[in-house]
């Protein structure tokens, strides 16, 4: 497809109903498909160019993953190549020995040796095929192993801020379906390999037969190899235009047979309203297949007209070389075979072209992603330990996401020392949490800087300093693990303690709960498993803050860990956090400003700004912004219990 063609066929999808555009976003071109798009419209013959590089990149993957097995994939596939040129050029003498004068049992006798070698050809080249086939099988899951382990080591390492850009989640979307690639491509390079050597060794047979024949060979077999690459060449590029289609189906798949969506499918009826999307993008995912299809059949059709008519030349060319005396009955009849063995190996390589550029620019797009990925790499981490929290301190911090107008944290700095409960308020979306992912380590301030001790962070040691803190998000992940495993990987790398769970759940209010399910805290937290149980809103809530708890952290940051807690636990679980005080130093973010009271400060935060602080008396008497919320919030209840 050219870019032309992209751009036309997604904008299609879009205009064909204009509120498409707006529902179904994703579907626009993407900036940064262009210039991979430019790349795959290189040409047909950039295929040649690139191949030896690919098959190079391949074979390093491989000898990376099993050195014995390579080398075996190797020496089989040159030798069965060496067979191949032997087994035909014995074939061609026990044809001369045969069409020879004389008694037949005397050509017989003649042809007897030739036949001993063409056998034992034969049987070198099975066994090389066994071997081969032996070392692919075990070289495959090893292959798979290290490619898909490395694509991990990346997607987990980079920074948070990369799951923010869209192209990233393309990029990896496309990286995914290279790691299936790296192993195909090695399987495919070493077919391919096996091919031209089945393919030179012909072509050495018939050069040594007779020059001439290997014009005939040429013709019979270049149509079909041309119509295949070009093939796999169009399969590719819309493959590359559709990435972004693909994921809006996965998320419309996620969306329609999930158990997280089922509910809210069902109350809003949504199912008319995801169907239809799912139509609009597979209507033009259809229409995108079938003109491949109509395309891709067009270019083999071609080729095997014109292979057909080539091959029938090929004969005709041969019977008249027959008959001007200029080659023996035995060369002529060796050609025959020569010309169907080399079709046979064609057939191999043009499929493994095909196959290994197709597979090959998916491996690109894997290995792409994991340069592109260096990008969002964090920076050289720090060296310096750092030692017990005696004062963190933010200092002029701003940041700004990106695509967005106006920053989500501007010129912040507050002092929290040891031994503090602060908190940190202000209405939505007003940066409390971002500020707490930059305490917490999660992002780097754009500028201004986060110091602990003095030290700022990034000259720290990060995993010495995650150590220190403990973070309950607001955005918790529901781990489909145990409710114990749950809350020990709050400190994975202690091996997980009973008794420091119980502990840990019961400070969370959470013990007495996670005891009443079916396999106490063995019970798995995941329905969709078997076994396995789900819990309420508030249930899920006191796990996290349980794990939270667990690592005993320095520093504990809870984001709004009350939201759906009744108010026996919420009462218990502040309880909890006041218990904290003096000993250890905790972050507070949360709406109920009841429970912010009795906080040593509490920063106000609007619009990323710091527009307040002091304790909760120093707030109430300025009578600014936390003292307007703090009353409107009392007044909710005042006038319930207020009878008047
Ligand atoms: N990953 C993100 N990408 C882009 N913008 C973001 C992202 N996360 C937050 N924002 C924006 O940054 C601003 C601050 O968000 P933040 O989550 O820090 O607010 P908050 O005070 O914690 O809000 P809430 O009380 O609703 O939890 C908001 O305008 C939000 O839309």
């Amino acid at each position: 497809m050219t870019t032309t063609e992209a751009t036309t066929t997604s904008t299609q999808t879009t205009t064909a109903d204009p509120a498409g555009e707006s529902v179904l976003p994703e579907l626009r071109s993407m900036w940064w498909e262009s210039g991979l798009r430019a790349r795959a419209a290189a040409g047909v013959l950039a295929v040649f160019t690139e191949l030896p590089r690919l098959a190079w990149q391949a074979m390093r993957i491989s000898w990376r993953a099993d050195r014995t097995r390579t080398l075996i994939v190797i020496v089989a596939t040159l030798t069965a190549g060496v067979m191949s040129t032997f087994g035909l050029l014995a074939t061609q003498r026990v044809l001369v020995e045969l069409f020879a004068g004389g008694p037949t049992p005397d050509r017989v006798r003649a042809a007897l040796p030739a036949l001993t070698l063409l056998a034992a050809a034969t049987a070198v080249r099975a066994g090389m095929g066994i071997a081969l086939g032996y070392a692919q099988n075990g070289l495959n899951p090893r292959v798979n192993l290290q490619a898909e382990r490395r694509l991990f080591e990346t997607t987990t390492a980079v920074r948070l801020d990369a799951f923010d850009a869209d192209a990233f989640a393309d990029d990896m979307e496309r990286a995914s379906r290279g790691t299936d690639a790296v192993m195909s491509l090695v399987q495919g390079v070493t077919n391919l390999a096996a091919g031209v050597v089945g393919l030179l060794a012909v072509t050495v047979a018939v050069v040594v037969i007779h020059p001439l024949l290997l014009v005939a060979l040429l013709m019979a077999t270049v149509p079909n190899g041309w119509a295949s690459v070009k093939a796999g060449h169009q399969r590719y590029q819309t493959y590359l235009a559709g990435s972004v289609r693909r994921r809006r189906l996965w998320i419309l798949h996620r969306l329609m047979a999930e158990r997280a969506t089922a509910a809210e499918l069902r109350t809003y009826r949504l199912r008319d309203f995801l169907l239809d999307q799912y139509d609009r993008v597979m209507g033009a995912e259809t229409r995108i297949q079938l003109d491949l299809a109509r395309r891709v059949t067009t270019t083999t059709s071609v080729g095997a007209i014109i292979g057909g008519i080539a091959t029938t030349a090929v004969y005709v060319l041969l019977g008249l070389l027959l008959l001007d005396g200029q080659i023996p009955l035995s060369a002529a009849a060796t050609c025959v075979i020569a010309v169907q063995a080399a079709q046979r190996s064609l057939a191999v390589v043009t499929f493994q072209i095909d196959r290994t550029y197709t597979d090959g620019q998916h491996f690109g797009d894997y290995t792409g992603f994991m340069t592109r990925a260096g990008d969002y790499m964090p920076p050289p981490a720090g060296t310096h330990t750092p030692g017990p929290l005696r004062e963190l301190a933010v200092d002029q911090v701003s940041l700004s996401y990106p695509d967005r107008d106006t920053p989500a944290l501007d010129q912040v700095s507050l002092v929290v020392n040891a031994g503090q409960t602060v908190a940190f308020v202000g209405e939505n979306g007003s940066g409390k949490s971002t500020l707490a992912a930059l305490i917490a380590g999660l992002r780097t301030p754009d500028d201004g800087k986060i110091t602990w001790n003095g030290h700022t962070l990034t000259d720290l040691n990060p995993d010495l300093v995650r150590a220190r803190i403990a973070v309950v998000s607001q955005d918790y992940f529901k781990w489909p693990l145990s409710a114990a495993t749950n809350i020990a990987i709050g400190d994975i790398t202690t091996p997980p303690e009973q008794e420091r769970i119980q502990a840990a759940a019961t400070r969370a209010v959470a013990h007495d709960m996670i005891e009443d399910l079916p396999h106490g805290y063995d019970t798995l937290l995941d329905r969709t498993f078997a076994d396995g149980q789900d819990l309420s809103g508030g249930q899920w809530q006191r796990i996290t803050a349980a794990r939270g708890f667990y690592r005993d952290a320095e520093l504990l940051i809870m984001d709004e860990p009350s939201s759906a807690l009744d108010p026996r636990a919420e009462d218990a679980l502040f309880q909890a956090i006041r218990d904290r005080h003096g000993t250890a130093t905790t972050i507070l973010i949360t709406h109920r400003l009841a429970n912010v009271r009795h906080a040593d400060r509490i920063f106000v935060l609007h619009d990323g700004a710091l527009v307040e602080a002091g304790t909760h008396d120093e707030l109430m008497d300025a009578g600014g912004r936390y003292a307007d919320l703090f009353a409107l919030q009392a007044a909710g209840y005042s006038d319930r219990t207020d009878p008047s």
